[in-house]
């Protein structure tokens, strides 16, 4: 259990739900706002820096990152001749997708320690940066860090001052060391094993001597809003031409200022029940009154001096509970009790889970996607010449098409399937992966080993039962990958589109196999709206009918700890609102994308593996304070989270007031969360985490030492969750005021990153907020839509509000992603390196990611 101050603000009455904010107010948008208090003292930096994917597979975004990068770290290894000459083209490419012939560019010379291995000179690398117009050029060695800090400072002494935020993009071939400089830079650590990246941003705070100052002309030019991170600006740029836009809301006449939110905030992070904690042998000692647990903090008291036993009053109910033994108190504020254990026999020592793929190949995944250009022609080049050597930008003459690419929604779920399943393969090889394909029927495919397809058709689309038991008997015996790798990939090359979405029945029919062992997956791919079958949400179709067939599928999952994540593509309505339901309700993801960027999420979805089952967290705190922002508070002072399955990477905030005068409430106050769950091995667990906190009623010292990122993912979730119920103000209240708070607490280098961070993660639900609260304005003073005001309802599990309306994908997507957000998404300083550092992959998956070319 983490909190964001080492105290607990009380305040001298009562504190009132947003302590100080004034929940009405209308404010600019958290980037214009942050951006307009920086103090820009001419020098002070704030590099927001992007370490992007190397390997052609990931590089669907390179163009993306061309667009929005102020400058770029062109790197290449002084080991390798292929990475050379990528390198060579970089700034050619950027010049031409940014339309322009000035571009600040830094050339870099990587691994220079290892002079035996090299294949390019330092003349030739001098004679390139010359030729391509970079600012500079450096050799560097990321591991004795040689010429790091040197690059990146150069780098931006040549890009035009724009205000106090620079976005630096670090571009190169895989494995040329562009995180190992990142890291190096950011952190003064050279961690020689990484996962190939994917794409991390950095935000670091330095200061540079020798800077160029921006004409005001060009500042003026520039004027768009800096604190947006660079990945939040890459997504937006696919947003804008696939999907929906998020309309910044209409500039209030009045601006008026934030309060600031209390720092009263906590978090528990579920991915520290993968590891055990000390075992407590017998049962818990639960108190009679509340069921509090007695833990290391709770104090015991002897009746007489020759009595062996104690007395423990409760420190959250007062309660009075006799006959303690001294064996019983445990030593940790940390515990793990196994409530039922496993026989040996019956543990499972490696993960056999089933991992079900659930797509789409109706008819409309025909539809082609011209891919992004820079993809395009290095794909065309690699195709054509059977080479790795990119094309060179000179065979083209000006405004030539080079190469346009297009690649149809099936290939690219097909693409992203087979990476996927070759990665289960080398890393989990005893999983168990199945294909059930979907169009106006569903063919369960299977492990294409032991099954023969087998078709669900006609009126078996309509009921429940009968799709879901077909899922489980047909899971009854599945082959693990190391078997079945090669058939599986051969049924998908395999697949064709046709026919119409009986997306329901197919999720139902997966949920049904992933039934067959606990901890399962579920992923979807689509790119429709369900038309045929339970579930539809076509014309003709009854909305509260299907949400209650998706909430009823969400239900089951979680009964039987299966996770369902959703892939949609963007520009397409698959009605994500109704289906992000189930995937909320068991802990899975929810993402709309460019059908090229599959095959990235695919591998994050299974970068985030399920860490425990059945997990249900009670909250206890002492008297006089009460929980604020969880889902079910069950009186004051508890508050029971029913979670399912727990991810790696699964946080979750609360907030807490006191409800009684700070006097009444003593010097301080003990909380503990008692985790229910189930371990993969199959044994059932109760861990109890008892932490005790200083009260103050002294604001100052409360906000000593802010932790910045705790209050990032209280103000991320709980601002999320508050619009899904209509609060709007109240949400975008909790966003400013956080803000603000942490304009006031930052102090350190460390927490002005993360405060960066938080407005640059934050920017999309800020807008999806505003939008949101527009739409149901409007909503409602359009007559004859009320009645989606009901289907949001039932989405999101809250009947209290009348104010909702059909949303699009974009802002139901940032509302789901933001609400089960991880804390890790606003680290920065060293909890950002150890968080990068600890990703580790397996040899193989290496070898076969740095072999692999399109
Ligand atoms: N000897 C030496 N090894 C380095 C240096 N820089 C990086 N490496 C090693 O090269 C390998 C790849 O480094 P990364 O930083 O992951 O490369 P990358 O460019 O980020 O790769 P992708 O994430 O695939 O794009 C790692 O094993 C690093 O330890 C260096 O300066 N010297």
């Amino acid at each position: 259990m983490f909190f964001a101050s080492r105290y607990v603000h009380a305040t001298s009455s009562a504190a009132p739900l947003f302590e100080d904010i004034d929940a009405s107010l209308e404010e600019q948008d958290l980037v214009t706002v942050s951006r307009r208090n920086r103090v820009d003292d001419g020098e002070t930096c704030l590099l927001d820096i992007l370490d992007t994917a190397g390997q052609e597979e990931y590089s669907s975004m390179r163009e993306q990152y061309m667009r929005v990068g102020d400058c770029f770290l062109v790197v290449y290894s002084v080991t390798s001749r292929s990475s050379f000459d990528s390198a060579c083209l970089m700034r050619d490419f950027i010049l031409r997708i940014r339309d322009t012939d000035e571009i600040p560019v830094v050339l870099v010379g990587n691994k220079c320690d290892l002079a035996s291995d090299r294949e390019v000179t330092r003349e030739e690398g001098l004679a390139a940066a010359k030729r391509m117009g970079a600012a500079a050029f450096f050799e560097t060695s990321a591991k004795k860090r040689l010429n790091v800090e040197e690059s990146f400072f150069e780098l931006v002494r040549h890009t035009p001052r724009q205000g106090v935020e620079y976005r630096v993009v670090v571009l190169g071939d895989g494995g040329v060391g562009k995180s190992a400089l990142t890291i190096q830079f950011i952190q003064h650590h050279f961690v020689d094993e990484y996962d190939p990246t994917i794409e991390d941003s950095y935000r670091k705070q330095c200061v540079i001597s020798g800077l160029r100052h921006a004409a005001p002309s060009a500042r003026r030019a520039a004027g768009r809003p800096k604190s947006k991170s660079v990945l939040q600006e890459l997504f937006n740029c696919f947003a804008s031409k696939e999907s929906e836009t998020v309309v910044a809301p209409p500039r209030p006449a009045v601006v008026r200022q934030a309060e600031i939110m209390s720092t009263n905030v906590g978090m528990l992070s579920l991915g520290s029940l993968a590891e055990p904690a000390e075992i407590m042998t017998g049962d818990p000692v639960k108190c009679a009154g509340c069921h509090g647990v007695l833990s290391s903090l709770s104090t015991l008291t002897l009746s007489n001096k020759s009595a062996k036993q104690a007395v423990w009053k409760c420190e959250f109910c007062g309660h009075e509970n006799a006959n303690i033994h001294a064996g019983e108190v445990p030593d940790q504020p940390t515990v793990d009790y196994i409530l039922e254990s496993v026989a040996p026999s019956m543990s499972q020592s490696q993960d056999t889970s089933l991992v079900v793929y659930c797509l789409d190949i109706s008819g409309s995944m025909c539809v082609t996607t011209e891919l992004p250009r820079l993809q395009s022609e290095w794909r065309a080049a690699r195709t054509t010449t059977g080479s790795d050597a990119p094309v060179s930008a000179d065979q083209y003459l000006p405004g030539e098409t080079r190469g346009a690419k297009y690649m149809s929604r099936l290939q690219c779920i097909q693409e992203a399937v087979s990476r996927n399943l070759q990665r289960i393969h080398d890393e989990n090889p005893n999983r168990r992966v199945v294909l059930v394909v979907f169009s106006s029927e569903v063919v369960v495919i299977g492990d294409g080993l032991t099954h023969i397809p087998e078709t669900v058709t006609g009126s078996k689309l309509e009921s429940f039962a009968t799709l879901t038991d077909a899922g489980h008997s047909l899971a009854e015996k599945v082959e693990p990958i190391s078997k079945s790798l090669a058939q599986l990939k051969r049924k998908v090359e395999g697949l064709e589109e046709s026919g119409a979405t009986a997306l329901g029945p197919a999720l139902a029919v997966a949920v049904g196999m992933a039934g067959r062992v606990p901890g399962s997956e579920v992923v979807l791919c689509t790119d429709g709206i369900p038309n045929v079958g339970l579930g539809a949400i076509d014309g003709a179709a009854d909305p509260l009918a299907a949400a209650a067939f998706y909430t009823r599928i969400g239900e089951l999952a979680r009964e039987q700890d299966t996770t369902i994540s959703l892939l949609g593509i963007s520009g397409t309505d698959c009605g994500l609102q109704h289906l992000s339901a189930c995937a909320k309700m068991t802990s899975g993801t929810v993402n709309v994308l460019h059908p090229v960027e599959i095959v990235r999420e695919m591998r994050k979805i299974s970068q985030n593996p399920i860490v425990a089952n059945n997990v249900e967290i009670t909250l206890r705190s002492s008297p006089g304070i009460q929980f604020d922002g969880v889902n079910a508070p069950e009186s004051g002072s508890t508050a029971v989270i029913k979670l399912g399955n727990a991810l790696r990477e699964c946080d979750r905030a609360f907030m807490f007031r006191n409800i009684v005068p700070a006097k009444q409430l003593g010097a301080h106050t003990t909380f503990q969360a008692q985790i229910r769950f189930t371990r993969l091995d199959g044994a059932k667990c109760l861990r109890v985490i008892t932490a005790r906190r200083e009260i103050t009623s002294d604001v100052e010292v409360a906000r000593n030492g802010l932790v910045i990122s705790t209050m990032s993912l209280a103000a991320a979730q709980l601002g999320s969750v508050l619009a899904q119920n209509a609060a709007f103000s109240q949400a975008r209240a909790l966003l400013s005021g956080t803000e603000r708070l942490m304009r006031v607490c930052a102090k350190t280098d460390a927490q002005m990153e993360e405060h960066a961070t938080f407005v640059g993660e934050t920017h999309d639900l800020d807008q999806a907020i505003s939008e949101y609260s527009r739409k149901s304005r409007k909503a409602l003073a359009t007559p004859g839509k009320a009645d989606t005001a009901e289907m949001s309802s039932v989405l999101f599990g809250t009947a209290k509000s009348t104010r909702e309306t059909k949303l699009p994908d974009g802002i139901v997507r940032t509302l789901a992603t933001m609400s089960t957000t991880p804390v890790n998404l606003f680290y920065s300083g060293e909890a950002k390196r150890k968080l990068v550092t600890s990703r580790k992959t397996t040899e193989a998956a290496k070898r076969e990611y740095y072999a692999y070319t399109c």
